[in-house]
């Protein structure tokens, strides 16, 4: 749509007219002073802007990041650096790529493997001097080609990629239009703007901002009114309405709540009421067809009915602060809330109490539940001093900007640590680490090993996984499996209700599924897409649908063909991550394989409902019902049937040690007549890395698996790694790990798991097929050459742009692999593994006849006469012919 750029030395710009460009997107900020953050901070409160770039003039940017780490920390949205800059230094992909952008030359796009060395370093993109006749030429072509390869780049990262087009400024008489905004919106483009071509009325050769905003709308009523989703700082839906291009322009003005009343025109919301609202942000939806207005809302609330919403009342954290405001102006007679009020000292006693119960809780009833009295008292404290919940929530959302995080010590009097890790690296100065999620300070790192250094006690127990105490487990899934067998849908709803905190009506969802309850995204779509097309692929060649036919003598015919397994359940784990992936793995072999009955079973959302990316496969492969229940209790439905859930003859998947030990308890129960595929338990991993490896890629690899769960294990065999590089693989697994969302499962899967260093790649592969791993990563030279000397390994991923989350997602092998070492005798899930092969044989006479001594003679010795005699009756007849 729109990028205003801005250079902020200007001294003539008007305040008013910037806060309102702010409200409808970010701004691009010119400086030419990168070492002086005064100029810009003096402009970040003269304006009060939230949402910017900046863009320095090309000589400033400076090749250390330390600078654009503090204007990132500041507040910047994004710091744009030149192509040139980006390329020649790495120290650029330690930021988050969501911070950076890229300016570019129009020439550029023409670069085919330029998008490919961007992915995951910037998410902006500025298309500089660009020649504004150009543009409907061949250049509108490339760009288009750049914009979808950008796309479908940042596919899976979920990160968003801007494309801005800035117009070369020596023209006169340039002239920014609706039309030309509309234009490059077609192909996701924005139009870059400097701030003297804007305007909020109307101007010779100015562009209006909301023509420019609304000129790419596209409205599906009649009267070509825009639907207008209005909600408040907090993100509540308070009501819905309509907005024209006028309204907007109004709003825009005014910075305040215009709509379009569909009977009185122009409507200045709370113009009589006095219910009136100050805008802080207008949005336009993912397909252009609604708006979205962000308010701070006065007076009784949005609705006529004096409500704060119109959808009714409020709940949770909203609904308590309203009913503290309400107790802070008027309080029922003995309110114990205006007793806190009128008493800072118990207030203060309370938050203490609460928080140290919290500390102490530990079941998950336990935590909501402190956390509620926790969270009670502290918005008391802020009611009465009259902070909002959104002056909260502005301090969180500016400390999640910040890109380096506090050490986050305790002070002194709180500190029960036994260990004060402050120091990074023996002793060296911590520097600020890249972060914006977690403020513990504690090293991520493995524990470090030397081969040559240890007996052979230790290197068995390297060998070894954790011990899973397997009768504890097993006594906790018995009488689960036992409730299911005897009271079926039951106990299956009774144990959704107690472990997935779910109350179902019914636990099972058939075929045809609901569209609507597998409606993605197109992007979320396309990725499962082409991910399927890959794994289907792989797994369809794997089939080999001949007969095989040998003759072994003269006569004696001897064929094998294949059958598919008929009725399959296939065991989806959603505990702690939903897993679509899953779900593609198990389903497609089993489709592939021509199973008749596929049934998927998986946890349910908390709403009781099934992640719509698993229906939606689920759809894909043609499974006929989805389970929705976990655990021992679903591997249970599976195995012996219930009234809603046919019994099927194998089970396959991973899942935690529950889900494990009833696989196991049902393959041994002969009355349930069931197979599964293998014991698959907690994901691992082992790379083996010498000094030509990448340190950032290993530790991304190695971070990868130990994101699964806090039991998940990951190896790195280090071959004569150099003490240099040994220290930058470990200061890239403690800063990517830092960084991740799921920092506190891996900084416990992290601490479990080891480095061992070996002298050389036999030491190494020697240790890695001891060890089995389901996954074996090579980042070693001629990596290639040493696939040969993998013995046992659930899945190899060869050479450094090999990652492991292809093979787990979507390059086409299966991700459903033998961990614990039963990577020794079992193979990963495959397309054999939903089929059986079934021998057949044909003799003729001739062939009977010169077998039929060799057969009799055998049966002799082990004296099977009836055996013997099916051989001689017809040889007689054979030979009295
Ligand atoms: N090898 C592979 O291909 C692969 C792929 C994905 C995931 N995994 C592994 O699968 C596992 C997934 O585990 P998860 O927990 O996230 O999901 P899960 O679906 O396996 O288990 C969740 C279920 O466990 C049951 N449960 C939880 N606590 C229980 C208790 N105290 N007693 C009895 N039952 C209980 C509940 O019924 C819940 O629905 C992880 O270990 C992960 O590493 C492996
Ligand atoms: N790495 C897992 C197998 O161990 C599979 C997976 C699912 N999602 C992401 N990865």
């Amino acid at each position: 749509m729109l990028l205003p750029i801005i250079d902020i030395s200007n001294k003539s710009l008007s305040i008013e007219f910037i806060k309102s460009l702010n409200l409808v997107g970010e701004i691009i900020l010119r400086i030419s002073d990168f070492n002086d953050t005064s100029l810009l901070s003096q402009f970040l409160e003269k304006h009060q802007l939230d949402r910017y770039w900046l863009f320095p003039v090309k000589e400033i940017v400076p090749d250390d990041i330390e600078n654009i780490i503090k204007f990132l920390d500041q507040g910047a949205q994004k710091v744009v650096i030149p192509l040139s800059k980006l390329l020649a230094n790495d120290c650029f992909s330690t930021l988050p790529s969501d911070r950076l952008a890229v300016c570019l030359n129009s020439s550029d796009l023409c670069d085919e493997g330029l998008v490919k060395k961007l992915s995951g370093l910037v998410s902006g993109y500025l298309v500089n001097d660009v020649d504004l006749d150009s543009i409907s030429g061949k250049f509108f072509q490339d760009l288009n080609n750049f914009i979808q390869n950008v796309q479908k780049s940042t596919l899976s990262s979920g990160v968003i990629s801007n494309v801005g087009v800035m117009l070369q400024q020596e023209k006169v008489d340039i002239k920014y239009s609706p039309d030309l905004v509309q234009k490059l919106s077609t192909i996701l483009a924005d139009l870059v703007v400097p701030i003297e071509y804007l305007t909020m009325d109307s101007g010779n050769n100015l562009l209006n901002v909301a023509d420019a905003l609304t000129c790419t709308l596209k409205s599906d009523r009649p009267d070509g009114l825009f639907i207008t989703v209005v909600v408040d700082e907090r993100d509540v839906a308070l009501g819905v309405v309509y907005s024209s291009t006028e309204s907007v322009k109004e709003a825009l003005k005014t910075r305040t709540g215009v709509y379009q009343s569909r009977k009185r025109g122009l409507w200045h919301k709370g113009a009589t009421s006095g219910s009136v609202q100050e805008l802080k942000k207008i949005e336009v939806d993912c397909d252009g067809d609604a708006l979205k207005f962000t308010v701070k809302q006065f007076g009784s609330g949005f609705c006529h009915l004096n409500t704060r919403t119109c959808f009714g009342k409020s709940n949770g954290l909203v609904a308590l602060e309203e009913t503290l405001r309400n107790r802070k102006i008027s309080a029922p007679p003995g309110s114990y809330t205006q007793k806190l009020f009128q008493n800072p000292d118990l207030l203060r006693s309370k938050i203490m109490e609460e928080a140290d119960e919290l500390c102490s809780a530990d079941t998950k009833d336990d935590i909501a539940w402190e956390s509620a009295d926790l969270l009670y008292f502290a918005l008391a404290k802020c009611v009465a001093n009259d902070v909002s919940l959104t002056d909260v929530e502005a301090h969180l959302d500016k400390r999640a900007k910040k890109i380096t995080r506090r050490p986050g010590n305790a002070k002194p009097q709180w500190d029960v640590s036994t260990k004060k890790t402050t120091e990074i690296n023996d002793g060296a100065k911590e520097k600020p680490i890249p972060v914006n999620i977690s403020c513990k300070s504690d090293i991520i790192k493995m524990q470090k090993f030397q081969l040559s250094e240890i007996d052979l006690i230790k290197r068995t127990s390297l060998l070894k996984r954790p011990i899973i105490n397997s009768d504890d487990i097993m006594a906790r899934v018995r009488p689960i499996i036992n409730d299911v067998r005897n009271k079926g849908d039951t106990a299956l709803i009774e144990y959704t209700a107690k472990f997935d905190k779910v109350q179902l009506n019914t636990p099972v969802i058939s075929a045809p599924f609901p569209q609507e309850a597998m409606a993605l995204d197109d992007v979320t779509r396309l990725a499962i897409d082409q991910a399927y097309d890959n794994i289907y692929k792989f797994h369809d060649a794997q089939y080999d649908r001949s007969t095989l036919v040998v003759e072994t003598m003269p006569g004696v015919v001897c064929s094998r063909f294949s059958r598919p397994i008929e009725r399959v359940g296939l065991y989806v784990p959603g505990g702690t991550a939903i897993l679509p992936s899953t779900t593609l793995m198990l389903g497609i072999p089993a489709k592939v394989a021509g199973c008749k009955e596929i049934i998927i079973a998986s946890p349910p959302r908390k709403d009781g409902t099934v992640v719509p990316e698993v229906l939606y496969v689920a759809h894909k492969v043609g499974a006929s019902k989805v389970l929705l229940a976990g655990g021992a209790q679903a591997i249970a439905a599976l195995a012996y049937g219930t009234e809603s859930v046919p019994k099927v003859d194998k089970i396959c998947g991973p899942g935690n040690q529950y889900v494990t030990a009833a696989k196991m308890f049902a393959q041994n129960d002969s009355s349930a007549m069931i197979s599964i595929d293998m014991p698959a338990g907690p994901s691992e991993l082992l790379v083996i890395a010498d000094n030509s490896s990448i340190p950032a890629y290993v530790a991304s690899d190695l971070l990868s698996q130990a994101e699964h769960g806090t039991d998940s294990q990951v190896v790195l065999v280090g071959v004569s790694l150099t003490v240099e590089h040994l220290a930058n693989i470990e200061r890239e697994i403690h800063e990517q790990a830092s960084r991740l969302p799921r920092v506190d499962i891996v900084r416990v899967s992290i601490s479990k798991s080891f480095i061992l260093q070996v002298n050389n790649m036999k030491e190494a592969m020697k240790f890695s097929n001891d060890y089995s791993p389901e996954h074996l990563i090579l980042h070693i030279e001629e990596a290639e050459k040493w696939v040969e000397a993998v013995q046992n390994a659930g899945s190899v991923f060869v050479g450094a742009y090999s990652p492991e989350s292809c093979g787990d997602y979507a390059s086409g092998t299966n991700h459903t692999l033998p961990t614990y070492g039963y990577a020794r005798m079992y193979s990963g899930v495959n397309t054999l593994t939903f089929l059986k092969h079934i021998t057949s044989q044909k003799l003729t006479k001739q062939g009977l006849k010169d077998l039929g001594y060799t057969v009799m003679r055998l049966a002799e010795i082990e004296g099977l006469e009836a055996h013997r005699n099916a051989v001689h009756v017809r040889i007689r007849d054979i030979e009295n012919d």
